[in-house]
């Protein structure tokens, strides 16, 4: 915020000037008034009394008009800066790695660009200019004091000890408590976020009332806490009052004193009270202001939190080492997520980045929180341009696998490389968004500089013909409020399609072919069949049928490796994968439509990650 203050030097210095100006002409009405009073007292001639009334009314305007004019300077200068800082922690958040999103939460990090930049922005528009023309008034008041009477400028020094100490007292511990309000607000935010995407799983297991208690209990934390806040403002205020009431009486006794002595005269008296009256406001708004610069330095640290979170600009950092930055900007849970290396993304032709071969080396990952490990001592290799399928029953790891291979999180133990440092790895996962734009905005969002004619061809190619129908098109508005809805299927065939443009040399999906509407299983399997065509690609497949298709298959159990080999090989083997594929077909012989989830147990697809 100060770097970026300083780029405007010369406007700053202008603006503080103009300030300066204004407070100095201001401060010249009491001494004016304590003038008029002694004309009167004196019967001086009415000439002077005029002449000194008019340069009264004088002083007043232009100082007035001055403090105006550089307050306004002031909030321009501040809000320009503010600007630069609000894209600055968006342009932070948004490459916020994946991971650290997920553990912090959304809800954080949306209170963090709205609530704290609002936070910071009121202060810095509201406080910032009180505070600069209040610390000017106070400094010229009290030499304006000094020089009327060191006596009664130090008279009015009694009030000191009293903002002393409620000041003290006041910032320490209305840090803690401004700290502690903005995160019991964050977790409220949070549980209704969570509550509102979960609302179908909520409604599907009975749930309500406990998620109610649950945000009705942090609601009731959030008011305690700000309750305190408000308890701790009032005594500060109070302790404020009394110290003007000690000093102003201080400053009427000692002039009473020394005019009853004839050592000043009643103008002098009248100017030294004027004077010290004035303290009151700016001195005022100096201690209260504390209370939004407290508020504001709590935002501040939280915005620069943001920033320091987010990996430094440059090079794009190998997803596996630094995370998987997200491209889109708002939901957590982006579908695609991995950037795309500018030479894959211009050449686009399929395997002009040779498809890397994917080490994965003694790699082990628990939870955070869990006490079982997901996975265990996994080692994998995968050749560059091969297909591999991750398949287990439900909880056996491979989702949790597909997302460390994709660069999602860090195993605890052992390492995954994906070529030498080679481009991005590109996550298709469950939960595929269809975001509020056209069908080309949506598709966009994997190659913004596509032309009309390449999406059409992208889209061609995965055999989504039925966007390109009458009616459709890529100006079609998908999602929001007035757009056409999509169904499942559908947005995942979006979300295979932007696979191609994107055109990375890995590729991991996550459940990508739950079919409904036009595009179907049929559909669908041919169009994963394109996409993964020369890259290196790892599908967690749910359904047997998609494993028999790939080139190598990898079966998980209790989150370790204890099968592998190609579909025929496994087969032949005649071990566990044998009989899943026997159970499986048995069972699809049964069913008029194809296949359950190699998940035996549960094969929800609401789960959350
Ligand atoms: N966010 C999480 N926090 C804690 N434990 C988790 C989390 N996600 C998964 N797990 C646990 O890690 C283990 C592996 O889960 P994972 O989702 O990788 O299995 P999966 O084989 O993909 O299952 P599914 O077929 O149901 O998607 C399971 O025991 C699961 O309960």
């Amino acid at each position: 915020m100060v770097q970026r203050l300083g780029l405007h030097r010369k406007r700053l210095t202008l603006t503080l000037l103009v300030l300066l100006a204004g407070t100095a002409i201001t401060l010249t009405t009491p001494p004016l008034l304590g003038a008029i009073v002694d004309a009167v007292a004196g019967q001086a001639g009415r000439g002077r009394i005029t002449a000194l009334g008019a340069g009264l009314v004088a002083a007043t305007l232009v100082g007035a008009g001055l403090t105006y004019l550089g307050g306004r300077m002031l909030v321009g200068l501040v809000q320009d800066t503010l600007a630069g800082l609000r894209e600055d922690v968006f342009d932070a958040a948004v490459r916020l790695p994946a991971d650290t999103l997920e553990s912090s939460g959304s809800s954080d990090v949306v209170s963090r660009v709205t609530g704290d930049v609002e936070a910071v922005s009121e202060a810095a528009s509201g406080a910032l200019p009180q505070i600069t023309g209040a610390a000017l008034t106070i400094v010229l008041t009290v030499a304006g004091l000094a020089v009327l009477d060191p006596r009664l400028a130090l008279a009015g020094l009694v009030c000191v000890p009293f903002q002393w100490h409620a000041t003290r007292r006041f910032l320490a511990r209305s840090h803690e408590v401004y700290g502690d309000i903005r995160r019991l607000e964050s977790t409220r935010g949070q549980t209704v976020i969570e509550a509102v995407r979960g609302a179908e799983t909520i409604r599907a297991y009975r749930t309500q009332g406990t998620h109610l208690a649950e945000l009705a209990g942090r609601s009731e934390k959030a008011i305690a806490r700000q309750r305190d806040g408000v308890r701790l403002r009032n005594r500060f205020y109070g302790w404020l009052n009394a110290a003007e009431f000690v000093g102003l009486a201080a400053v009427l006794a000692t002039g009473y004193v020394l005019l009853g002595r004839d050592a000043i005269t009643l103008g002098t008296a009248t100017a030294a009270a004027l004077y010290f009256h004035r303290l009151f406001d700016p001195v005022g708004v100096l201690l209260t202001s504390l209370d939004d610069i407290q508020r504001a330095t709590v935002g501040l640290a939280r915005l620069v939190g943001v920033t320091d979170l987010a990996p430094p600009h440059g090079p794009a950092p190998d997803p596996v080492r630094d995370h998987a930055p997200l491209t889109a900007p708002a939901p957590v849970s982006v579908p695609d997520p991995a950037p795309v290396p500018r030479e894959a993304a211009a050449g686009r032709t399929p395997g002009h980045v040779p498809p890397p071969d994917i080490a994965v080396t003694g790699v082990s990952y628990t939870y955070p929180g869990a006490t079982r490990q997901a996975l265990r001592d996994i080692d994998l290799t995968i050749p560059g341009g091969t297909t591999v399928a991750l398949v287990g029953a439900s909880g056996s790891g491979k989702s949790t696998l597909a997302r460390l291979v994709a660069g999602v999180g860090r195993p605890d133990r052992g390492r995954i490389t994906a070529g030498a440092g080679t481009g991005s790895r590109y996550l298709v996962t469950q939960e595929v968004h269809l975001f509020g734009g056209t069908l080309a905005d949506n598709l966009r969002l994997a190659r913004p500089d596509a032309t009309d004619t390449e999406l059409t061809a992208a889209l061609k190619e995965t055999g989504a013909h039925w966007a390109l129908e009458p009616g459709r098109g890529l100006g079609a508005v998908l999602g929001g409020p007035d757009g056409t809805p999509l169904d499942d299927g559908s947005v995942q065939h979006l979300a295979l399609t932007r696979v191609l443009l994107a055109d990375p040399p890995v590729l991991v999906l996550d459940e990508p072919t739950a079919e409904s509407g036009p595009a179907t299983g049929a559909v669908l399997g041919e169009a994963l069949a394109r996409v993964t065509r020369d890259r290196t690609s790892v599908i967690v497949a749910h359904r047997l049928e998609q494993a028999r298709d790939c080139d190598h298959i990898v079966l998980l159990r209790d989150g370790q490796v204890t099968e592998q080999g190609t579909h025929t090989a496994l087969l032949a083997a005649a071990g566990e994968y044998a009989s899943l594929w026997r159970a499986y077909t048995n069972e699809t012989d049964h069913r008029t439509a194809p296949g359950p989830s190699t998940g035996a147990v549960t094969p929800g697809t609401d789960k959350e990650h």
